[in-house]
């Protein structure tokens, strides 16, 4: 009877369980979005326990609607948002705190500190990151230093750390392992990319006790094994990345040069440096990456915080359309924006200009702009930040990109990846398969069990749609100044109060 692989994509809105086949094509997918809890103005929760809940009911839903016994599942991957930040009791199990959202600001003063300190040069140099509130370790400080009785109880070895696929993995086991892949580790500012270890000096720095910490693995063995009376068997968890560095590896960027662009809550560019760690001189990020030979390699990386979740926002906020989906359909009654431009710096903003008092802004509006320009605007402010960004990693590659590979939901989106053709003056190819951080994470579960070898992989990579820039020169560097202003406007706003 034919196997599967199990992926569990543990995303910062929802919570999805991904049903593969040998093929590597979707056999069936479950999905759940959770709470997100707002406690103050930029600060963002979840609940790690609805994170759990969730993911479990996606995960046995997947098997009873394919009717699946778990004995045809020959691994479960796990990739996760990166950065969020659970503290847990080892004793109960309890977390003690709501997770802290990679997307959370609170510790922007303890950023600040670190750099006041003269600090950020060694984490660029031993993290791959800097001095920002999107990463772990301040929020672990901040948890640590703020719940009554967490410092004490965290000395004294009862309270554990982890980002979400370790909090999983923890749940999944029964409390048996708490461990994560060096992809998570890498997005956490405590540990060191270069020695593949947790650095000592910034545990100290933090004033975090490594006792917390998990164990750092590859991202590609068998960890654990599930609680029998989860899914009726153990079924072996094979498979661990962080959903940027798994999307990657969805997408066979495995060589040196390869790269691609998720169009998700956030938008992430990562681009394959091969095994040598590439330090940014442009404003991006150094991490770790996924390698087909279980080796981990090195990604120069564009973060940029608010992509999707601006549509979500268009739907949410301002309630000015019903789906996601849906800005396509008013993006289209316009030729162009009218002169609006959005910038959705709702969290700072992140690569390449890494301020944490940045926020969002609406720009040039006239009498004449209406709903159909506004979102428009808010669409294209994904092409243009990403075009921030590119600019950044071809300065750092010294060469310039052919082709751009894209997946994630807003991906789904012709308008958008048009637009994104043309403002970058590049062609964006879009796979058949947008799914790729589940894919990723499938494919890390199927290498470690033997159900798939290194060389089927990269052949699995299969085009759906080429866009082909179409944009005249001199209306795209027109457009893109107007961006440039519209951001510069933007920044160090909090601050300014
Ligand atoms: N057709 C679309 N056009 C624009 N944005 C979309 C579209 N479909 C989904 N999105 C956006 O994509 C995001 C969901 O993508 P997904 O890859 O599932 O993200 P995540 O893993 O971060 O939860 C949401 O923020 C949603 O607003
Ligand atoms: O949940 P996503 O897919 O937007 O990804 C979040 C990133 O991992 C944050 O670094």
């Amino acid at each position: 009877m034919d196997q599967y692989i199990l992926a569990l994509d543990q995303g910062t809105t929802s919570s999805r369980a991904i049903l593969f086949d040998h093929e590597g094509s979707i056999v069936a997918t479950e999905q759940q979005e959770f709470t997100q809890i707002y406690p103050k103005a930029g600060w963002v929760e979840h609940d790690p326990n609805e994170i759990w809940n969730t993911q479990l009911k996606v995960a046995q839903g997947v098997l009873r609607k394919q009717g699946v016994s778990t004995d045809r599942i020959a691994g479960i991957g796990i990739t996760n948002q990166r950065e969020t930040a659970v503290v847990w009791d080892r004793n109960t199990g309890e977390p003690i705190h709501n997770a802290i959202v990679w997307q959370d600001r609170r510790t922007a003063k303890i950023c600040d500190q670190l750099k006041k300190d003269g600090h950020e040069p060694y984490l660029r140099e031993n993290t791959g990151l800097l001095a920002d509130a999107y990463f772990s370790g301040t929020k672990v400080k901040w948890i640590l230093d703020n719940v009554e009785g967490a410092r004490a109880k965290a000395e004294a070895g009862e309270l554990c750390f982890g980002t979400i696929d370790s909090w999983l993995i923890w749940k999944l086991s029964g409390g048996k392992q708490h461990v994560t892949d060096y992809t998570n580790a890498s997005r956490t500012l405590l540990y060191n990319i270069k020695k593949l270890e947790w650095d000592d000096h910034l545990l100290d720095i933090l004033s975090v006790p490594k006792s917390m910490l998990p164990e750092v693995k590859s991202s590609c063995e068998v960890y654990a094994e599930t609680q029998a009376y989860l899914f009726g068997k153990p079924i072996p968890i094979a498979g661990i990345a962080g959903d940027q560095q798994a999307a990657m590896f969805g997408q066979a960027c495995v060589k040196p040069g390869m790269g691609k662009n998720t169009y998700g809550t956030g938008c992430f560019m990562l681009m394959n440096t091969g095994h040598e760690m590439v330090t940014s001189k442009h404003g991006l990020l150094t991490t770790v990456a996924c390698g087909l030979d279980g080796k981990p390699m090195y990604a120069l990386e564009g973060s940029v915080f608010i992509a999707g979740a601006a549509i979500q926002w268009l739907r949410d906020g301002l309630k000015i359309i019903d789906e996601s989906p849906d800005s396509e359909y008013y993006a289209m009654k316009v030729p162009d924006t009218d002169g609006v431009y959005v910038v959705p710096a709702f969290a700072g903003l992140g690569a390449p200009y890494w301020d944490m008092y940045a926020r969002g802004a609406i720009f040039g509006l006239t009498r004449g702009t209406g709903k159909a320009h506004i979102i428009r605007a808010t669409l294209e402010s994904l092409a243009y930040q990403t075009k921030d960004v590119l600019n950044a990693m071809e300065k750092d590659a010294g060469f310039p990109l052919k082709a751009l590979r894209v997946d994630g939901g807003a991906s789904a989106n012709n308008l958008l990846m048009q637009f994104q053709s043309d403002m970058l003056n590049v062609q964006v190819e879009r796979p058949k398969i947008i799914e790729t951080t589940a894919l990723g994470a499938a494919y890390l579960a199927g290498l470690a069990t033997g159900y798939w070898k290194p060389e089927e992989l990269e052949q699995k990579w299969q085009l759906d749609i080429a866009f082909q820039p179409e944009m005249a020169a001199e209306e795209r560097d027109r457009r893109y100044a107007g961006w440039q202003k519209a951001v510069k406007r933007s920044m160090d706003w909090e601050k300014a109060e």
